[in-house]
C-alpha cells in the first residue's frame, strides 16, 4: 500500500541546516497499523506529513498504491488525499459548527453527493464513532475523548483508504486514550483501513500497532513486529522508550536486583505459554525455588505476553538445566545478575 523509498529532508533555518529525515525506506502493506515512534525532534511530524504530501521529501519516492505520488500534479494530488483521512492531536475542529457539521464539511468542500445523502452519511459516521446523540452539539460541549470521536469521524468522510494518526490520543487522559485506540482498532479491522500513526508513547504501539518503526534522528533505528521491537530492543534509543513502560528503571532504584543472593533472570513469553505455570512447573522439576522481583502479563494488540524478573535459588546444574528447559519452552531467558 505505501512504499516510502529514502526520504530526505533537511529545512534551513536561519541559514542553518536542520535535517529532519534522513534515508527513510519502509513499506506498509494493505490493512496493517504501522507505529512510528521517537522522541520529540526525532522526525516523525515531518514523516506523517509527507504520506499526503503537506511536506514535500528533497529526494526519494512515496509509493502509494503503486503511484509514485510526488510526481502528480495538484488536480491529481486533491484525489489523492481524498483517499487519506488525517486525524490530529488537537483535532482541529470547527468551534461555530456543530459536531455534524464538522463531519460533513470534507464532503461538502469536494461537493459530494446531495444535502441528504451526506447527511445520511454523517449519521452512519456518527453512529460507528458512537456520538449519534450528539449530533447537534458544538465542540465546546465535548469533552476531548468526544472531540477526537469526531475528528475520526471527520477524516473518515470520504471513505480513505488510509488514516494517519498525528499523535491522535496525546491530549487525552489514560482511559480516554484507551477508548480512542480500541476504537481506531475496531475501525481498522471492520473497514479493513490502513493506518499509520506517529506518537511518542511505547504505550500506544504497544495496544494497537502491527509493526513499528523507532526513529531517532531522522533515521529509523529499528523496525519490526511490535513484540519483537517492544519486547526484544536492540537500539539504546528504543530500549529507553521500553524502560519507561516496563518500569525497568524501578526494579534498578528498589535495590532488589542488588540483594538478591540467587540468580536473577528476566523471563520473556508470549502467545500461550502466557496461559502456562511456568514458574511452578520450572521450581517443580529442577528443584528450584524462586522468588518474583517484578512482573507484567499484558497484551501486545491481541497477543498475551508476560515479562517476569524472578530470583531462583538452587544448584548451578539445576539451574542450568532450568534455562535449557524455558528456553526449549519458547522462554526467552536475559540472565541479570
Ligand atoms: N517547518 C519547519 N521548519 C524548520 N524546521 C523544522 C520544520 N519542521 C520540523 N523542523 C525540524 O525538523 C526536525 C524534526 O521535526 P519534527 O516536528 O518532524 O519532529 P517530531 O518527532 O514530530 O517532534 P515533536 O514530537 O516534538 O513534534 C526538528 O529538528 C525540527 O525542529
Amino acid at each position: 500500500m505505501i512504499r516510502l523509498e529514502n526520504l530526505e529532508k533537511t529545512f534551513i533555518v536561519d541559514g542553518r541546516s536542520v535535517p529532519a529525515l534522513r534515508g527513510i525506506s519502509l513499506d506498509v502493506p494493505a490493512g496493517e497499523v504501522f507505529g512510528i515512534i521517537g522522541r520529540s525532534g526525532a522526525g516523525k511530524s515531518t514523516l506523517i506529513r509527507m504520506l499526503n504530501l503537506l511536506e514535500r521529501p528533497d529526494s526519494g519516492r512515496i509509493v502509494i498504491d503503486g503511484q509514485d505520488v510526488t510526481s502528480l500534479s495538484e488536480t491529481a494530488l486533491r484525489g489523492m488525499r481524498q483517499q487519506v483521512g488525517m486525524v490530529f492531536q488537537h483535532f482541529n475542529l470547527l468551534s461555530s459548527r456543530t459536531v455534524a457539521e464538522n463531519v460533513r464539511l470534507p464532503l461538502e468542500l469536494i461537493r459530494s453527493g446531495s444535502r441528504a445523502e451526506q447527511n445520511a452519511r454523517v449519521d452512519e459516521l456518527l453512529e460507528l464513532v458512537g456520538l449519534a446523540a450528539h449530533r447537534d452539539k458544538y465542540p465546546s460541549q465535548l469533552s476531548g475523548g468526544q472531540k477526537q470521536r469526531v475528528g475520526i469521524a471527520r477524516a473518515l468522510a470520504n471513505r480513505p483508504k488510509l488514516l494517519l494518526c498525528d499523535e491522535a490520543t496525546s491530549a487525552l487522559d489514560p482511559q480516554t486514550t484507551q477508548s480512542i485506540l480500541d476504537l481506531i482498532a475496531d475501525i481498522n479491522k471492520q473497514l479493513k483501513l490502513t493506518v499509520v500513526l506517529i506518537t511518542h508513547e511505547m504505550g500506544v504501539i504497544r495496544r494497537i500497532a502491527d509493526r513499528v518503526a523507532v526513529i531517532d534522528g531522522g533515521r529509523i533505528v529499528e523496525i519490526g513486529p511490535v513484540a519483537e521491537v517492544f519486547l526484544h530492543p536492540q537500539q539504546s534509543a528504543t530500549q529507553s522508550m521500553v524502560a519507561e513502560l516496563s518500569h525497568a528503571d524501578e526494579l534498578e532504584d528498589s535495590g532488589l536486583l542488588d540483594s538478591a543472593s540467587g540468580a536473577v533472570w528476566r523471563l520473556t513469553f508470549v502467545g500461550a505459554t502466557t496461559h502456562e505455570p511456568i514458574l511452578f512447573d520450572t521450581a517443580h522439576r529442577y528443584g528450584l525455588s524462586f522468588s518474583l522481583l517484578q512482573g507484567t502479563v499484558s497484551r501486545l494488540k491481541d497477543l498475551p505476553y508476560g515479562q517476569l524478573v524472578v530470583e531462583w535459588q538452587g544448584e548451578t546444574d539445576k539451574l542450568a538445566a532450568a534455562r535449557e528447559g524455558l528456553a526449549a519452552r519458547n522462554v526467552v531467558v536475559e540472565v541479570l545478575r
